[in-house]
């Protein structure tokens, strides 16, 4: 089995507890009392619009392949600091398991500052994309590798009904292909191999050719001076999820204002 294929059979699980406890109403009820989506892939565009940079920066604890990422955790004072040093948009891992996150996480970020949030886990059903709106996610994201068409598909129309932003990711032409048949046209390449943990730009050089016509267009991963993302910029693409990268500096800020120029 595929680490991918592993984290998503225990999310099932999961998703398969909470709802046994949460039910659709509460879940709609929490929804209703939410502030209204703040627009996410509407803030990529316009950074780029700028002439700016666009940077998804992440909000992330640990992962699989680097374990703890960072000791001294403190949301929203990330949340803060990327905002301070001009990201367009913040990212949160909310899967426990495999990368220490929290929907607590989510929602404390979210408070700290006006960045639109991508709740940044493993859906496999589309009722966490109702549970993604009720704690104040304003984009999902949905791994084409994770799930097929049918869920894709139900996902993103729960998405829609609910005002959410979709990006999903890809990491090859068939998947790429996948994402073009839906309604979103936010689409990001993870460089990193979930096998191997592996990271080569060339897999967003390869598709960002064939993405389809006016899709904002994201690099995701492994990510780490000003100069990756100055060498994808002359390739075309200008929006950019780094998490590692930001997360380890002292300065968090400074750094994230060196990447956005
Ligand atoms: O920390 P990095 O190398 O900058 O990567 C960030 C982000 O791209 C990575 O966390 C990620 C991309 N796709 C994912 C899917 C699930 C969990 C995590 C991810």
């Amino acid at each position: 089995m595929t680490i991918l294929a592993d984290i998503c059979a225990t999310k099932r699980k999961e998703v398969a507890a909470r709802r046994a406890t949460v039910s659709t109403a509460t879940l709609h009820a929490r929804i209703a009392a939410q502030t209204p989506p703040r627009g996410f892939r509407a803030a990529l565009d316009r950074t780029v619009a700028d002439g700016r940079h666009a940077l998804i920066a992440e909000i992330k604890k640990a992962s699989p392949s680097k374990g703890l990422i960072r000791a001294d955790f403190d949301p929203p004072a990330h949340a803060r600091a990327y905002s301070e040093g001009g990201a367009a948009c913040l990212s949160v891992l909310t899967d426990a398991p495999y990368f220490q996150g929290h929907e607590d996480y989510l929602i404390a970020a979210r408070a700290a500052c006006s960045l639109p949030v991508l709740r940044k886990d493993f859906t496999v059903d589309p009722w966490q994309v109702l549970e993604a709106r009720s704690i104040g996610a304003d984009a999902i994201l949905l791994i084409a590798a994770a799930i097929d068409d049918v869920c894709l598909a139900e996902c993103e129309a729960a998405a829609i009904e609910h005002g959410l932003d979709v990006l999903v990711e890809v990491h090859d032409h068939d998947e790429l292909a996948r994402a073009a048949r839906l309604k979103t046209r936010l689409i990001g390449v993870n460089n990193r191999n979930l096998k191997t943990f592996d990271v080569d730009f060339r897999r967003t050089y390869e598709l960002v050719s064939h993405a389809p016509a006016g899709c904002t267009f994201v690099a995701e991963s492994g990510l780490s001076t000003r100069a990756d993302l100055d060498a994808l910029a002359e390739h075309g693409v200008h929006c950019f999820l780094i998490g590692e990268a930001l997360m380890r500096q002292d300065d968090v800020a400074a750094a994230t204002r060196a990447m956005v120029g």
